[in-house]
C-alpha cells in the first residue's frame, strides 16, 4: 500500500453513492473503506490517489466499522481530507495526523435582517470595512494581543473566555459545537513554542483558505429547516468565517507528530505510511495530545468568536446602526478537524470511540442531545463552504450519519487541483477579473496565493452535497451566493 497509486484498487460499488475498498486488497487492514461518491466523483477521486490513504487508515490499531471517505475527499498529511476514522476508545490509537494540523478549523454562519437589495450601495464599503476589521495574512497577528494568563483561560475556556472580554454574546455560545470549549484541555501539555507562536494570533484570520465571506440565501431546499435556522428567506444576507487554531494549533500537531513517530517501535506498529504515525489513546502520548488538541480547539473557537465580531462591527460602521444580536445573529459554528470521544453501535454493541475527523463535519440528526434545542427538531446545522465563485452550501444532520459514518458528513467541495496546478491554470489578475465578472467584491492579503484558490481547483460543491444528501448523511437546506469575499 504506502503510496500506492489509487487506479489498482479494486472498488466495489455499493450503490449510487458508496463504494467499497474491500479488506482482501491488503491483509494489514483491519476494516473495509466505504468512499461516499457519484460516478462523475468518483474519478476525481481515484485520479488524487486518496483512496490509498483511506485504505492505510484502515490498518490502524484499534479502528472500527469503516474507514470513511467523504465526497470531498483529496490526498492530505497520512489520513485524507475527508476522512473519518474511528477507533476503540479503550485499546484503539488516536494519530495526530488525522485530526491535522490545523486542529479545529472550522466554519461559522452569522445571519442579518438585511437583504441582497438593501446592501447593493455599500458593498465597497463593508469589504473595505471587513478587510480592515479582519487581520489576515501568513504568521499574521490577531486582534487580541494576549497576556500568559489569558492564553491559558483561552485553551481551558475558548469561546466563553471571548464572550466575557465582551466579544460577543453568551447566546453564540449556544449555537457552537460543544458550546465553544472541547472539555479535558492540558496547558501543560502545550510546548513553549506553540504558546509563542499562537499568544499573538487570536482573532486572525490567517491566509489562503481561509476567509470571511459575504453571501446572500439563493436557494431553500427546505422551508422548515431553514425557518428554524433563521436563514429562511431568499435574498437574505448572511456571513460565514472560516479559519482555525492558526499557528498555535499548527505547532501541536507538528509537536505531537514528532513524538509520534519516535514512539511507533516503542508501541510495536508497523504501519504502511510514517505519517499515520499514532500511540494508544489511553498512553502518557496520547492523553497528553488529546489535552493539547482541546486547547488549540479552544483557541480556534475563541479566534472565530473574535472575528465574528469584527464582523459585526463592521456592518454596524456600514449600515449605522448597533451590532445586537437581533440583527446578526449567529447560526451555528462547526468544527472539522477534531477528534472527539463519542458512543455509537458498532456490531451490535454500543461503544465508546475515538472518531477522528479530518475535513469532515459533524453531522447529528434532528432529536440528538448535543444539538441546541432551538435546532432539535430539524437536526444539527452543518456548513459547507463550497469556493468564492459559485456557492455554499448549509444542511442539516440525517439519521443516516449515525449508523453509516460516525455521526459525520463532508466539510467543503474538496480540492480537485493540487495548489501547484491551480497556481499554473490562473493568475491572480485573471481570477479578480472573473469574480468581479461574476459580481463577487474581493478583498485579498495575499495575492500572490489566490490562484491556488480558485473556483476551477475545487470540486463542483453541488456534486458533493448531492451525495451526502443522497446517502442519508445530511440533508440540504439552503445554497449561497458570495457578494463580498475576505481572503487571507
Ligand atoms: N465559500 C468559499 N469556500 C471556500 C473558499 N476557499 C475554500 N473554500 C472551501 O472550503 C473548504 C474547506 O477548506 P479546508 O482548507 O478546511 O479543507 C474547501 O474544501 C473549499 O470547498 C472561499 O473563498 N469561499
Ligand atoms: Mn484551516
Ligand atoms: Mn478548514
Amino acid at each position: 500500500m504506502g503510496n500506492q497509486s489509487s487506479h489498482n484498487i479494486p472498488l466495489e460499488r455499493i450503490d449510487a453513492n458508496r463504494w467499497r475498498i474491500p479488506t482482501r486488497f491488503n491483509e494489514a487492514m483491519r476494516v473495509p473503506g466505504v468512499v461516499y461518491a457519484d460516478d462523475e466523483l468518483i474519478q476525481q477521486i481515484i485520479s488524487d490517489n486518496a483512496l490509498t490513504q483511506v485504505a492505510n487508515v484502515a490498518t490502524l490499531p484499534g479502528i472500527v466499522g469503516h474507514s470513511l471517505g467523504m465526497p470531498d475527499i483529496h490526498w492530505g498529511y497520512g489520513f485524507p481530507v475527508g476522512g473519518v476514522a474511528a477507533t476503540d476508545a479503550r485499546d484503539g490509537v488516536v494519530s495526530p495526523g488525522g485530526i491535522g494540523f490545523d486542529i479545529n478549523c472550522g466554519v461559522r454562519l452569522l445571519a442579518t435582517d438585511l437583504l441582497r437589495d438593501q446592501i447593493k450601495g455599500s458593498v465597497d464599503n463593508l469589504a473595505d470595512a471587513l478587510f480592515r476589521a479582519l487581520p489576515s495574512g501568513v504568521g499574521g497577528y490577531g486582534m487580541r494581543k494576549l497576556t500568559s494568563d489569558e492564553m491559558r483561560q483561552v485553551m481551558l475556556h475558548g469561546a466563553r473566555w471571548a464572550v466575557e472580554e465582551g466579544y460577543g454574546l453568551e447566546s453564540d455560545l449556544e449555537v457552537t459545537e460543544e458550546n465553544g470549549c472541547l472539555a479535558g484541555a492540558k496547558p501543560e501539555a502545550v510546548s513553549r513554542k506553540a504558546l509563542e507562536r499562537g499568544i499573538g494570533q487570536l482573532g486572525s484570520l490567517g491566509s489562503g483558505n481561509h476567509f470571511a465571506e459575504v453571501q446572500y440565501v439563493e436557494h431553500i431546499y427546505d422551508k422548515e429547516a431553514a425557518k428554524a435556522l433563521g436563514i429562511g428567506q431568499i435574498g437574505q444576507v448572511v456571513t460565514t468565517i472560516h479559519c482555525g487554531s492558526r499557528g498555535f494549533g499548527h505547532q501541536i500537531a507538528e509537536d505531537y507528530i514528532k513524538l509520534a513517530e519516535a514512539k511507533q517501535k516503542e508501541y510495536g506498529y508497523e504501519l504502511p505510511d510514517r505519517q499515520l504515525a499514532c500511540m494508544p489513546i489511553n498512553s502518557e502520548g496520547g492523553q497528553a495530545y488529546l489535552g493539547a488538541m482541546a486547547c488549540a480547539a479552544n483557541f480556534a473557537w475563541a479566534n472565530r468568536q473574535l472575528l465574528m465580531n469584527g464582523v459585526r462591527e463592521a456592518f454596524a460602521s456600514v449600515f449605522g446602526r448597533k451590532a445586537r444580536a437581533k440583527d446578526m445573529p449567529m447560526v451555528y459554528d462547526v468544527c472539522h478537524n477534531i477528534a472527539k470521544i463519542e458512543e455509537y453501535e458498532v456490531d451490535g454493541e454500543l461503544r465508546q470511540v475515538c472518531v477522528h475527523r479530518k475535513g469532515a463535519t459533524r453531522a447529528f440528526p434532528k432529536g440528538h442531545p448535543a444539538i441546541p434545542e432551538q435546532y432539535r427538531a430539524v437536526g444539527q446545522p452543518v456548513l459547507i463552504p463550497g469556493d468564492m465563485g459559485r456557492y455554499s452550501f448549509v444542511l442539516v444532520g440525517a439519521q443516516g450519519s449515525m449508523e453509516q459514518s460516525f455521526g459525520s458528513c463532508c466539510h467543503g467541495a474538496g480540492r480537485r487541483q493540487s495548489r501547484t496546478a491551480a497556481k499554473k491554470s490562473i493568475t491572480s489578475k485573471e481570477l479578480l477579473s472573473k469574480l468581479e465578472a461574476r459580481g463577487v467584491t474581493v478583498r485579498v492579503h495575499s495575492k500572490n496565493l489566490l490562484p491556488e484558490e480558485a473556483p476551477s481547483a475545487y470540486k463542483d460543491a453541488q456534486e458533493v452535497v448531492n451525495v451526502v444528501h443522497n446517502a442519508g448523511l445530511a440533508q440540504l437546506v439552503a445554497r449561497l451566493k458570495p457578494i463580498v469575499v475576505v481572503k487571507g
